[in-house]
């Protein structure tokens, strides 16, 4: 046989073998029954193509809705990612059927650098159980709703305004600002000390964590396509996400061994010094490990820091383009509480016209526009589909909040519609920004603490205007991180 020809033969060969896979893969997708309607799969790829990076990919994939229905499906190669649209199906399968539905897949690239089955956010079953418990009680007795911590966030609020004071009327980015806040109040949580903002320690952390939060990428190609991984851009992944993992333990060795070496059982400091107990006490020292406290504060910091400063730069943004309702929550800062003083969260009660405006705030600019991923750990019925064993499930919560059976005309901005007719706050069950089930977030009590109080506080203060009253800064959010609002400048001038 010459070259040719067996050239030949080789050619044929990878043809039958291509199309032997192709040939299954459709047949796999096709003959399963009662699966949720979606747009056709390319072989071998899926619909990869809708997860590229796009700005605006959640309009996107809501649209999707209005083709295939509130429950539809996507492929990522061979698995199935299933999204859930509107409030009726997020809570169908987040609540009713959480016992399914509340674990997480264990994707490629979230866990690269991790030891397995470690921290919060990326674990499931006992000792996810167990780490999120620890948490929750943990954020309550470094007094989330207790007076300390309300402390640390006025002190961070301070540092905010006298920025501020200082950009003496010129237009000013506060994003940055904001962010900086945020991610320095969760320090104050897990170090028991908050840093300048130009501290090279501060600036080392949330530069890496950064890092970090940008590879974690839930439709990463290299999560669903194993041989990627061996790719220069798998590789290179690879390098970038282990590199800033062991970055950010250098970091937090330093500080969990200067916490070890003061520790004191009569006198618990912070977080750190909280899990350094537990791990002598703990009937479970099998879970409080050194990798899980790692783990855990990596998670409070990626989850913390940049969805609690985007949304409070949203809410200036708002302020900004709509000052009647600026100077209305003024008015009631104003009358209740007056100028001498800080305005406090025991105020909260007294001022339900500024919270039902921070409410209208999270619900139209949608900080997360999705849940993180779920996974189905059986298989499932979900409004007559069946949903795969392992099949990925995701929340559409911006799709909850524009949902028009729970919602009047949702594409408007009216904090009123957060109000009953005795001008008292009225919950919404389709008010989803922290999701649902028992994954819903564990810092929402936290976040909700630091919007009440820098928003109040800083409009208290200062009255927020746009730079050109002829070029007002877009409403339109752009899905980066979060989903922010684009750059924009403002103007605080003192009241
Ligand atoms: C406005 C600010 C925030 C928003 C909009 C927000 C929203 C969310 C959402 C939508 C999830 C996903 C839940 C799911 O997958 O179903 C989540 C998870 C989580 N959040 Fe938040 N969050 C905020 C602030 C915070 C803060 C301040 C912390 C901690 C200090 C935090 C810690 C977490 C953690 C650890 C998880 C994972 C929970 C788990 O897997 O059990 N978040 N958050």
């Amino acid at each position: 046989m010459d070259c040719c020809s067996s050239n030949t033969y080789l050619v044929y060969g990878l043809i039958a073998i291509l199309s032997y896979i192709i040939y299954n893969y459709i047949k796999g997708w096709q003959t399963r029954p009662n699966l949720p309607p979606g747009p056709p799969p390319c072989p071998i790829f899926g619909n990869k193509i809708l997860f590229k990076k796009d700005p605006l990919g959640y309009k996107r994939l809501t649209e999707l809705s209005k083709q295939y229905g509130s429950v539809y499906r996507l492929y990522c190669g061979s698995t199935i990612i299933v999204f859930l649209n509107g409030y009726d199906a997020i809570h169908e399968a987040f609540v009713k059927q959480a016992a399914v539905f509340t674990d997480r897949p264990q994707l490629f690239a979230p866990l690269i650098g991790v030891s397995k089955g470690t921290g919060i956010t990326y674990n499931s079953d006992h000792n996810w159980k167990t780490l999120r418990r620890f948490t929750l009680q943990a954020l309550r007795d470094f007094g989330v709703g207790k007076k300390s911590l309300e402390e640390q966030i006025v002190e961070e609020v301070d540092v905010v305004a006298d920025t501020l004071k200082t950009s003496n009327g010129e237009p000013i980015r506060v994003k940055p600002l904001l962010l900086s806040a945020a991610t320095n109040i969760i320090c104050s949580v897990m170090f028991g000390e908050r840093f300048s903002y130009e501290n090279s320690r501060f600036t080392e952390l949330t530069g890496v964590l950064e890092e970090i939060f940008r590879l974690n990428a839930p439709f990463a190609k290299e999560n669903f396509f194993p041989i990627t991984r061996l790719f220069p851009s798998g590789r290179e992944l690879i390098r970038r996400r282990s590199a800033a993992i062991e970055k950010v333990k250098r970091y937090l060795a330093r500080t969990i061994k200067e916490h070890e070496e003061t520790f004191d059982s009569s006198n618990i400091r912070d977080f750190i010094d909280l899990y350094h107990k537990v791990s002598m006490d703990e009937s479970e020292p099998e879970i409080f490990t050194e990798a899980n406290i790692y783990k855990v504060i990596v998670d409070l910091f990626l989850a913390g820091g940049e969805t609690t400063g985007t949304s409070l730069d949203w809410s200036l943004l708002y302020m900004i383009r709509y000052p009647d309702v600026q100077r209305k929550c003024q008015a009631e800062i104003d009358k209740v509480v007056g100028t001498n003083r800080r305005v406090k969260l025991s105020d909260k009660g007294s001022l339900p016209f500024l919270e039902a405006t921070l409410l209208e705030i999270q619900r139209i600019g949608n900080t997360l526009t999705f849940s993180l991923p779920h996974v189905a750990k059986t298989d499932a019925t979900l409004q007559g589909y069946l949903i795969p064993k392992d099949s990925i499930v995701i929340a559409n919560l911006y799709s909850a909040h524009i949902d028009e059976k729970y919602w009047d005309d949702p594409e408007t901005f009216r904090p009123e519609r957060f109000l009953d007719s005795d001008g008292k706050i009225q919950r919404k069950d389709a008010f989803v920004p922290f999701s649902t089930g028992p994954r819903f977030c564990i810092g929402e009590p936290l976040a909700r603490m630091e919007l009440f109080l820098f928003f109040t506080n800083l409009l208290q203060q200062f009255s927020f205007t746009p730079t050109d009253e002829n070029d007002l800064p877009s409403l339109d959010g752009i899905q980066a991180l979060t989903l922010t609002a684009l750059p924009y400048h403002l103007v605080a001038k003192p009241r």
